[in-house]
């Protein structure tokens, strides 16, 4: 980011965009969708998350366009986060944390987006694999949809908001590593309650989805992350990609989106 801008985009192929794009909902479609986005962006934007969903719909021959994505990606220069929301027992988190965080699995990413529901401490498999091999995890803390807010603001018997107690686990296991922990944390650019946490706190990398279709802008940030802008990565799927199939549309879109994440975020260095 401090190359590149504040900004991730998302691959997120909905079959209404590859017909938008001309494109068949096909595995060939699917292709031609996400490696356009990769020629486009990866030589130049932060990161990029595909979202695991689209490329599953098509099974293995999706998947395997998912390990095109994700290798032709990381060889531009871009991180990827894998948006997969994994989570389960222990020793099943074991296996996902191979699939994602292992550098010699064909789906290797540099984060992966997990859900801390059966247990921040189920998560343990993810966070040794991240540490170990240099990676991250983004910990679903407060989302977008305005459905998470009954699980992730209820209650705990302490008094504190389960989200808030998520942050807190993951902020004790990010330590005072430097510049930041493993452990990052999905928090919606479109809350507008204020999130029961000091988000600085965490020490680690705040995923911000939301900006653009959900309705959050750039704008809204400072208002959300208050005093942890520094580590906020403002994430867009389909304000960017609805703009496609062309590369230069969408690097031009993009680039614009780098801009206003910058403004909003008070980054200092120039524009490039
Ligand atoms: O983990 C995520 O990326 C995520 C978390 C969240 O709280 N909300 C959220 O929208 N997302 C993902 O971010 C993307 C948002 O897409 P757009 O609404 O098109 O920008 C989708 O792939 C969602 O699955």
């Amino acid at each position: 980011m401090d190359t590149r801008g504040p900004l991730c985009v998302g691959i997120d192929p909905h079959a209404a965009l590859l017909g938008a794009w001309s494109l068949p909902d096909s595995v060939a479609g699917l292709e031609r969708f996400a490696l356009t986005v990769v020629e486009a962006l990866a030589d130049r934007i932060a990161v990029l998350k595909p979202q695991s969903s689209f490329f599953e719909r098509f099974g293995s021959a999706g998947i395997a366009v998912l390990e095109r994505t994700i290798a032709e990606a990381r060889a531009a220069g871009a991180l990827v986060i894998l948006d997969a929301k994994r989570g389960d027992i222990g020793s099943t988190v074991e296996a996902y944390a191979d699939a994602y965080l292992d550098p010699s699995s064909p789906l290797f990413a540099d984060a992966v987006t997990v859900s801390p529901y059966l247990g921040f401490g189920a998560l343990e498999p993810f966070l040794g694999a991240a540490e170990r091999n240099g990676c991250g995890v983004f910990v679903l803390a407060f989302t977008s949809n305005p459905e998470g807010a009954s699980v992730q603001r209820a209650v705990t018997p302490d008094g504190t908001a389960v989200g808030a107690a998520i942050l807190a686990q993951a902020a004790e296991r990010n330590g005072t590593a430097v510049p930041m922990g493993p452990v990052g944390a999905v928090i919606g650019a479109t809350l507008t309650d204020p999130i029961p946490f000091d988000l600085a706190s965490l020490n680690g990398a705040l995923l911000a989805p939301g900006l653009g279709a959900q309705g959050a802008t750039p704008q809204d940030l400072r208002a959300v992350f208050g005093d942890a802008l520094a580590n906020v990565v403002p994430s867009m799927s389909r304000e960017v990609l609805r703009h496609g199939p062309d590369v230069p549309v969408l690097r031009r879109v993009a680039r614009q989106a780098v801009k206003d994440c910058r403004i909003a975020l008070g980054y200092a260095f120039p524009d490039h």
